[in-house]
């Protein structure tokens, strides 16, 4: 399959990394998490102030979107990988002591603005690719294949985090209720001709997958 563009909203620890590293490895995608955008500027604002980060985000981050399969260093399995100012931080993102600075990071439309500039610059560059984050559908691959929205209850997702992160020391755990800005965006979805919508509370991830590939065939035939 050529011409392929994915797109995967949902809440914290539903599964969307899950997924999207398996369509990629599946189908050959590259793979943009905006998550880790979000998560490398955080980490940056240590270093950097915020004016900085807005208006020299090009040079300052470079993604590798390229999937990589392994678990990278022993650390938490990453699906691409990210630099700041030339330095690969993939494993030094997702401190929870970075969590305030996410919230201001989020919560700055200038910024947002930037970082939207900069992933679809980096959409543009691959005819194939799956991107993840919390307002991908609408925001950036508005004309995507396929859109996914993927939920779970909270508390099963709140587990699986815990789970997940049950080796790495102090990590970033906070999983909350959907918010306003996933319900928004769920709703979007919704009203999208070419979407599909994936409740993985008691699916394993190779059920939601395969949903996933079924629902991708039926929009693409
Ligand atoms: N369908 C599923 N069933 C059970 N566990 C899952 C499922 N999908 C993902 N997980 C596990 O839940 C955790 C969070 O998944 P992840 O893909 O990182 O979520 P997100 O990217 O939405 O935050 C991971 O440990 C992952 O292995
Ligand atoms: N497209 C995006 C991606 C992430 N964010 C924000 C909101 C998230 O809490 C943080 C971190 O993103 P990340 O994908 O790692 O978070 P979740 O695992 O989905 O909770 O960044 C966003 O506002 N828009």
């Amino acid at each position: 399959m050529s011409g392929v563009t994915l797109s995967i909203d949902g809440p914290t620890a539903s599964g969307k990394t899950t997924l999207a590293t398996g369509l990629a490895e599946e189908l050959g995608l590259a793979f943009l998490d905006t998550g880790v955008t979000f998560r490398s500027l955080a980490y940056a604002l240590e270093h950097e102030p915020v004016e900085k980060l807005r208006t020299e985000l090009g040079s300052l981050l470079v993604h590798q979107p390229e999937i990589h399969h392994r678990r990278r260093g022993g650390g938490i399995r990453q699906p691409h990988s990210v630099l700041f100012k030339g330095e690969d931080i993939t494993q030094k993102i997702w401190h929870s002591s970075l969590d305030g600075n996410l919230k201001s990071i989020s919560q700055d439309q200038a910024c947002r603005r930037e970082i939207l500039l900069l992933h679809q610059r980096i959409v543009e560059k691959y005819e194939n690719i799956v991107a993840v984050g919390r307002d991908v559908a609408v925001t950036l691959l508005p004309r995507a294949s396929l859109h996914i929205y993927l939920t779970a209850d909270q508390a099963i997702r709140r587990e699986r985090r815990r789970a997940q992160y049950r080796d790495f020391g102090d990590r970033s755990l906070a999983v909350g209720p959907a918010t306003a800005r996933d319900l928004e965006n769920r709703d979007a979805i919704r009203a999208m001709p070419n979407a599909l919508e994936i409740d993985s509370t008691y699916s394993p991830a190779p059920v939601v997958l395969t949903a996933a590939l079924r629902g991708l065939r039926r929009y693409a035939a």
